[in-house]
Protein backbone atom coordinates (compact mmCIF):
# COMPACT_ATOMS: atom_id res chain seq x y z
CA UNK A 1 0.00 0.00 0.00
CA UNK A 2 1.18 3.31 -0.51
CA UNK A 3 2.91 5.99 1.62
CA UNK A 4 -0.96 7.91 3.16
CA UNK A 5 0.98 9.87 5.44
CA UNK A 6 4.02 11.53 5.15
CA UNK A 7 5.88 12.06 8.84
CA UNK A 8 8.59 15.08 8.87
CA UNK A 9 9.93 15.86 12.31
CA UNK A 10 11.77 19.51 11.78
CA UNK A 11 15.03 20.46 14.53
CA UNK A 12 12.77 23.31 14.96
CA UNK A 13 10.17 21.37 16.88
CA UNK A 14 7.51 20.73 15.09
CA UNK A 15 6.33 17.31 13.33
CA UNK A 16 4.72 18.01 9.82
CA UNK A 17 2.44 15.54 9.41
CA UNK A 18 1.08 15.74 5.62
CA UNK A 19 -2.07 13.79 4.06
CA UNK A 20 -0.90 12.59 0.93
CA UNK A 21 -3.62 11.38 -1.88
CA UNK A 22 -3.42 13.59 -3.84
CA UNK A 23 -4.84 11.82 -6.29
CA UNK A 24 -8.32 11.99 -4.26
CA UNK A 25 -7.45 15.53 -2.88
CA UNK A 26 -6.26 13.71 0.17
CA UNK A 27 -9.39 12.27 1.27
CA UNK A 28 -9.64 10.11 4.01
CA UNK A 29 -10.06 6.19 4.36
CA UNK A 30 -9.32 4.25 7.10
CA UNK A 31 -5.93 3.21 5.84
CA UNK A 32 -5.25 7.02 6.41
CA UNK A 33 -7.26 6.68 9.92
CA UNK A 34 -5.11 4.36 11.54
CA UNK A 35 -2.23 5.55 10.14
CA UNK A 36 -2.87 9.16 11.60
CA UNK A 37 -4.25 7.72 15.11
CA UNK A 38 -0.74 5.87 15.08
CA UNK A 39 1.43 9.01 14.38
CA UNK A 40 -0.32 11.44 16.76
CA UNK A 41 -0.35 8.20 19.68
CA UNK A 42 3.68 8.41 19.00
CA UNK A 43 4.13 12.09 18.95
CA UNK A 44 2.30 12.89 22.35
CA UNK A 45 4.54 11.57 24.18
CA UNK A 46 7.98 12.49 21.72
CA UNK A 47 9.70 14.97 23.62
CA UNK A 48 11.30 15.95 20.54
CA UNK A 49 8.00 17.33 19.60
CA UNK A 50 6.79 20.36 20.54
CA UNK A 51 3.95 20.74 18.19
CA UNK A 52 1.66 19.30 15.51
CA UNK A 53 1.81 20.87 11.50
CA UNK A 54 -0.83 18.98 9.52
CA UNK A 55 -1.22 19.39 5.43
CA UNK A 56 -1.69 18.48 2.31
CA UNK A 57 -0.01 16.72 -0.30
CA UNK A 58 0.37 18.22 -3.50
CA UNK A 59 -0.82 22.28 -4.32
CA UNK A 60 -4.29 21.71 -4.82
CA UNK A 61 -5.87 20.43 -1.88
CA UNK A 62 -5.08 20.25 2.40
CA UNK A 63 -8.50 17.04 2.53
CA UNK A 64 -12.01 16.67 1.01
CA UNK A 65 -13.36 14.58 3.83
CA UNK A 66 -14.10 11.28 3.63
CA UNK A 67 -13.15 9.24 0.69
CA UNK A 68 -16.84 9.09 -0.51
CA UNK A 69 -15.69 6.08 -3.16
CA UNK A 70 -14.27 4.00 -0.08
CA UNK A 71 -17.32 4.90 2.73
CA UNK A 72 -19.94 5.11 -0.57
CA UNK A 73 -20.91 1.14 0.00
CA UNK A 74 -21.58 2.42 3.70
CA UNK A 75 -25.84 1.93 3.61
CA UNK A 76 -27.52 2.42 7.07
CA UNK A 77 -26.96 4.19 9.96
CA UNK A 78 -25.04 1.54 12.10
CA UNK A 79 -22.43 0.89 8.85
CA UNK A 80 -22.03 4.57 9.26
CA UNK A 81 -22.27 5.30 12.81
CA UNK A 82 -19.07 2.33 12.91
CA UNK A 83 -16.79 4.75 9.86
CA UNK A 84 -17.95 7.77 11.75
CA UNK A 85 -17.19 7.21 15.46
CA UNK A 86 -13.75 5.36 14.23
CA UNK A 87 -12.44 8.86 12.85
CA UNK A 88 -14.66 10.98 15.71
CA UNK A 89 -12.50 9.08 17.84
CA UNK A 90 -8.61 10.22 16.41
CA UNK A 91 -10.53 13.79 15.74
CA UNK A 92 -11.56 14.49 19.22
CA UNK A 93 -7.42 12.67 19.96
CA UNK A 94 -6.33 15.40 17.69
CA UNK A 95 -8.46 18.44 19.67
CA UNK A 96 -6.94 17.61 22.76
CA UNK A 97 -3.85 16.75 21.65
CA UNK A 98 -1.43 17.89 24.86
CA UNK A 99 0.72 20.10 22.60
CA UNK A 100 -0.14 22.98 20.35
CA UNK A 101 -1.59 21.90 16.42
CA UNK A 102 -1.69 24.15 13.54
CA UNK A 103 -3.88 23.15 10.29
CA UNK A 104 -1.50 24.76 7.16
CA UNK A 105 -4.62 24.76 5.02
CA UNK A 106 -2.37 24.76 1.00
CA UNK A 107 -5.18 23.74 -0.45
CA UNK A 108 -9.32 22.90 -0.84
CA UNK A 109 -10.51 21.96 2.98
CA UNK A 110 -13.92 20.77 2.39
CA UNK A 111 -16.24 18.50 4.58
CA UNK A 112 -14.75 16.48 6.85
CA UNK A 113 -10.93 18.54 5.71
CA UNK A 114 -13.08 21.21 7.05
CA UNK A 115 -13.26 19.14 10.43
CA UNK A 116 -9.79 18.26 11.02
CA UNK A 117 -8.95 22.00 10.25
CA UNK A 118 -11.18 22.84 13.28
CA UNK A 119 -9.93 20.38 15.31
CA UNK A 120 -6.20 22.06 14.97
CA UNK A 121 -5.93 24.70 17.61
CA UNK A 122 -4.55 27.52 14.59
CA UNK A 123 -5.94 27.51 10.74
CA UNK A 124 -3.03 29.08 8.42
CA UNK A 125 -4.95 29.06 5.28
CA UNK A 126 -3.05 29.66 1.54
CA UNK A 127 -4.53 32.92 0.26
CA UNK A 128 -7.58 31.82 -2.25
CA UNK A 129 -8.00 28.18 -0.72
CA UNK A 130 -11.68 26.82 -0.68
CA UNK A 131 -13.19 25.93 2.43
CA UNK A 132 -16.31 24.66 3.07
CA UNK A 133 -18.84 22.79 5.59
CA UNK A 134 -19.81 20.55 2.30
CA UNK A 135 -21.92 18.18 4.17
CA UNK A 136 -25.27 19.77 3.66
CA UNK A 137 -24.71 19.34 -0.06
CA UNK A 138 -24.79 15.28 0.70
CA UNK A 139 -27.83 15.87 2.71
CA UNK A 140 -25.93 15.25 5.91
CA UNK A 141 -24.10 17.05 8.76
CA UNK A 142 -20.58 16.80 10.17
CA UNK A 143 -20.34 13.24 11.11
CA UNK A 144 -16.39 13.13 12.62
CA UNK A 145 -17.48 15.80 15.85
CA UNK A 146 -16.23 18.54 13.86
CA UNK A 147 -19.07 21.39 14.17
CA UNK A 148 -19.26 20.52 18.58
CA UNK A 149 -15.22 22.24 17.84
CA UNK A 150 -16.54 24.42 15.26
CA UNK A 151 -18.92 25.51 18.39
CA UNK A 152 -15.96 26.13 20.39
CA UNK A 153 -13.81 28.29 18.98
CA UNK A 154 -15.69 30.90 16.10
CA UNK A 155 -18.63 32.65 17.66
CA UNK A 156 -21.50 30.78 17.57
CA UNK A 157 -23.54 33.03 15.14
CA UNK A 158 -20.44 32.74 12.34
CA UNK A 159 -20.20 28.58 13.10
CA UNK A 160 -23.63 28.34 12.38
CA UNK A 161 -23.55 30.14 9.08
CA UNK A 162 -20.71 28.34 7.87
CA UNK A 163 -22.41 24.80 8.98
CA UNK A 164 -25.76 26.02 7.66
CA UNK A 165 -24.44 27.36 4.35
CA UNK A 166 -22.82 24.54 3.22
CA UNK A 167 -20.90 27.04 1.21
CA UNK A 168 -17.67 27.01 -0.36
CA UNK A 169 -15.97 29.96 1.11
CA UNK A 170 -12.47 31.64 0.60
CA UNK A 171 -9.76 31.77 2.85
CA UNK A 172 -10.08 35.47 3.02
CA UNK A 173 -14.04 34.91 3.81
CA UNK A 174 -13.38 32.20 6.52
CA UNK A 175 -10.77 34.86 8.46
CA UNK A 176 -13.43 37.53 8.46
CA UNK A 177 -15.17 34.61 10.60
CA UNK A 178 -12.33 33.90 12.67
CA UNK A 179 -11.88 30.31 11.58
CA UNK A 180 -8.46 31.21 9.48
CA UNK A 181 -6.00 32.70 11.61
CA UNK A 182 -3.67 33.75 8.89
CA UNK A 183 -3.76 33.88 5.30
CA UNK A 184 -0.21 33.37 3.96
CA UNK A 185 0.44 34.85 0.40
CA UNK A 186 1.41 32.74 -2.46
CA UNK A 187 5.02 31.53 -2.66
CA UNK A 188 5.86 33.01 1.12
CA UNK A 189 6.86 31.13 4.36
CA UNK A 190 4.77 33.34 6.28
CA UNK A 191 3.59 30.13 8.13
CA UNK A 192 6.95 29.35 9.92
CA UNK A 193 7.16 33.15 11.21
CA UNK A 194 3.84 31.88 13.17
CA UNK A 195 5.27 28.53 14.17
CA UNK A 196 8.47 29.96 15.33
CA UNK A 197 7.17 32.32 17.91
CA UNK A 198 5.39 29.46 19.57
CA UNK A 199 8.65 27.20 19.16
CA UNK A 200 10.90 29.25 21.19
CA UNK A 201 9.29 28.79 24.17
CA UNK A 202 9.75 25.52 26.51
CA UNK A 203 7.50 22.63 26.04
CA UNK A 204 6.49 23.16 29.65
CA UNK A 205 5.17 26.17 28.67
CA UNK A 206 3.23 25.42 25.39
CA UNK A 207 1.26 22.21 27.08
CA UNK A 208 0.20 24.07 29.64
CA UNK A 209 -1.81 26.51 28.48
CA UNK A 210 -2.84 23.73 25.78
CA UNK A 211 -4.30 21.62 29.23
CA UNK A 212 -6.10 25.02 30.48
CA UNK A 213 -7.97 24.38 26.78
CA UNK A 214 -8.68 20.71 27.17
CA UNK A 215 -9.74 21.25 30.99
CA UNK A 216 -11.70 23.47 29.68
CA UNK A 217 -13.39 21.53 27.01
CA UNK A 218 -13.64 18.44 28.10
CA UNK A 219 -15.83 20.22 32.09
CA UNK A 220 -18.40 21.12 29.40
CA UNK A 221 -18.43 17.92 27.97
CA UNK A 222 -16.79 18.04 24.53
CA UNK A 223 -16.73 14.95 23.80
CA UNK A 224 -20.38 13.54 24.61
CA UNK A 225 -21.88 16.60 22.28
CA UNK A 226 -19.13 14.85 19.80
CA UNK A 227 -20.45 11.59 19.87
CA UNK A 228 -24.06 12.98 19.56
CA UNK A 229 -23.31 14.73 16.73
CA UNK A 230 -21.88 12.07 15.02
CA UNK A 231 -24.90 9.56 15.38
CA UNK A 232 -26.93 12.39 14.01
CA UNK A 233 -24.85 12.25 11.10
CA UNK A 234 -25.14 8.67 11.07
CA UNK A 235 -29.23 9.02 10.79
CA UNK A 236 -28.93 11.02 7.87
CA UNK A 237 -26.23 8.84 6.13
CA UNK A 238 -28.74 6.50 5.98
CA UNK A 239 -31.44 8.58 3.79
CA UNK A 240 -32.14 8.78 0.54
CA UNK A 241 -31.18 12.11 -0.16
CA UNK A 242 -27.20 11.43 0.99
CA UNK A 243 -27.29 8.30 -1.05
CA UNK A 244 -28.55 10.21 -4.08
CA UNK A 245 -25.99 13.01 -3.49
CA UNK A 246 -22.81 10.75 -2.94
CA UNK A 247 -24.05 9.11 -6.64
CA UNK A 248 -24.01 12.11 -8.23
CA UNK A 249 -20.31 12.81 -6.85
CA UNK A 250 -19.09 9.71 -7.74
CA UNK A 251 -20.58 9.83 -11.35
CA UNK A 252 -20.29 13.33 -12.44
CA UNK A 253 -17.27 12.40 -14.40
CA UNK A 254 -18.44 9.15 -16.11
C1 LIG B 1 -17.50 10.85 5.27
C2 LIG B 1 -18.19 11.92 5.98
C3 LIG B 1 -17.34 13.11 6.14
C4 LIG B 1 -17.89 13.87 7.31
O1 LIG B 1 -18.28 15.02 7.21
O2 LIG B 1 -17.89 13.27 8.38
C5 LIG B 1 -17.25 13.98 4.94
O3 LIG B 1 -16.21 14.50 4.67
S1 LIG B 1 -18.61 14.18 3.91
C6 LIG B 1 -17.95 15.28 2.61
C7 LIG B 1 -17.09 14.50 1.63
N1 LIG B 1 -16.33 15.37 0.75
C8 LIG B 1 -16.85 15.98 -0.33
O4 LIG B 1 -18.02 15.93 -0.60
C9 LIG B 1 -15.90 16.75 -1.20
C10 LIG B 1 -15.85 16.11 -2.57
N2 LIG B 1 -14.83 16.72 -3.41
C11 LIG B 1 -14.97 17.95 -3.97
O5 LIG B 1 -15.91 18.67 -3.74
C12 LIG B 1 -13.87 18.40 -4.89
O6 LIG B 1 -13.17 17.24 -5.31
C13 LIG B 1 -12.87 19.38 -4.27
C14 LIG B 1 -13.55 20.73 -4.03
C15 LIG B 1 -12.33 18.82 -2.98
C16 LIG B 1 -11.69 19.56 -5.24
O7 LIG B 1 -12.19 19.89 -6.52
P1 LIG B 1 -11.19 19.76 -7.78
O8 LIG B 1 -11.96 20.25 -8.97
O9 LIG B 1 -9.88 20.31 -7.45
O10 LIG B 1 -10.96 18.17 -7.94
P2 LIG B 1 -11.98 17.09 -8.53
O11 LIG B 1 -13.34 17.29 -7.99
O12 LIG B 1 -11.79 17.02 -10.01
O13 LIG B 1 -11.39 15.74 -7.86
C17 LIG B 1 -10.15 15.20 -8.29
C18 LIG B 1 -10.22 13.72 -8.04
O14 LIG B 1 -10.31 13.49 -6.60
C19 LIG B 1 -11.50 12.75 -6.33
N3 LIG B 1 -12.03 13.18 -5.05
C20 LIG B 1 -12.11 14.45 -4.59
N4 LIG B 1 -12.69 14.48 -3.39
C21 LIG B 1 -12.95 13.19 -3.05
C22 LIG B 1 -13.54 12.55 -1.93
N5 LIG B 1 -13.94 13.24 -0.84
N6 LIG B 1 -13.67 11.20 -1.94
C23 LIG B 1 -13.25 10.48 -3.02
N7 LIG B 1 -12.69 11.01 -4.13
C24 LIG B 1 -12.55 12.36 -4.12
C25 LIG B 1 -12.43 13.06 -7.47
O15 LIG B 1 -13.41 12.06 -7.57
C26 LIG B 1 -11.48 13.08 -8.64
O16 LIG B 1 -11.15 11.75 -8.98
P3 LIG B 1 -11.05 11.31 -10.52
O17 LIG B 1 -10.79 9.83 -10.46
O18 LIG B 1 -9.91 12.12 -11.07
O19 LIG B 1 -12.39 11.67 -11.12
Amino acid sequence: MNQVLIVEKDVRGYMKILFNRPEKRNAVNYQLMDELEAVLSKAASDDEVKMLILTGAGSQAFCSGGDLSEFHDLYTEEEAFTMLSKMGKILYTLAVFPKPTLALLNGSAVGGGCEIATACDFRLAKSGVKLGFVQGTLGITTGWGGASLLLEKIPEQKALKLLLDAKIHKAEEAREFGFVDKIIEEDTNGWEEFVEDLLRHETGVLMAYKKLLVKKWKDSGIKGRMEAEIRECAKLWATDAHHAAVDRFLNKKK
